[in-house]
């Protein structure tokens, strides 16, 4: 039914048996405030482990150049995923300086916050529509928190996107159904405790995506 990204993978087992599943997309999250952080340096040992035809995702929340710069100085990327507060013109220059496409996360909570995926839809490659993280939390996101989906019925996309925010093995086929997603982010579904990934768990929600 949907493409899978499995997001915060931090070793090289999960990162097979991620894409064995047939997760198409692996995501390294280069946020240190993330109990699913890693440097560049622990992100190139783990690159040789994605096979080809599986994207190489990027996780960055509001990087400045240098840090792009360093990652992708030790790290092939495929895809840069934007997960802070990055402006519209952020997400441009991103893309300029990097080369790569950028997915930009947006936050929904309500009605209101729907625009978003106007404004970035015009500059990002792909759009990750996710919860709206609490004001003053740690984290932008990672947090297992879902958002009402109903939001999304019914709407007509203009180009790429994925699913996220608070994705189990349990709720991710109705999901899809809902809002007809043609692919899904997962971090806290898929695992025992924070950061730490559950390779049973990996495989039941790409197969309950699927
Ligand atoms: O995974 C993280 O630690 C993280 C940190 C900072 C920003 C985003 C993060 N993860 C992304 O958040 C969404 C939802 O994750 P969850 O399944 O609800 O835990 C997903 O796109 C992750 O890539």
């Amino acid at each position: 039914m949907a493409q899978v990204k499995i997001c915060g993978l931090r070793r090289p087992d999960h990162i097979v048996t991620a894409a064995e599943s047939g997760a198409r997309f692996v995501g390294f999250v280069f946020f240190p405030k993330s109990p699913r952080a890693v440097s560049a340096e622990e992100a190139a040992l783990l690159i040789p482990h994605v096979p080809v035809g599986v994207a190489r995702v990027g996780l960055f929340v509001n990087p400045d150049d240098a840090f792009l710069d360093h990652t992708l100085g030790h790290v092939p990327l495929d895809i840069i995923q934007l997960h802070g507060s990055e402006d519209p013109g952020r997400v441009a220059a991103v893309k300029a300086l990097t080369g790569l496409p950028v997915m930009k996360a947006v936050g929904l909570a309500g009605p209101d916050d729907l625009a978003a995926l106007t404004d970035y839809g015009l500059v990002a490659d792909m759009l990750l529509v996710d919860a709206k993280p609490s004001k003053g939390g740690d984290l932008p996101g990672g947090n297992g928190l879902p958002f009402d989906w109903r939001l999304l019925v019914g709407r007509t996309w203009l180009g790429p996107w994925m699913l996220a925010g608070g994705l189990t093995p349990q709720n991710v086929a109705e999901a899809i159904r809902l809002t007809g997603a043609p692919a899904v982010d997962v971090s806290s579904g898929v695992e025992i405790e924070p950061g730490e990934k559950d390779e049973g768990l990996m495989r039941a929600f790409v197969a309950a995506a699927s």
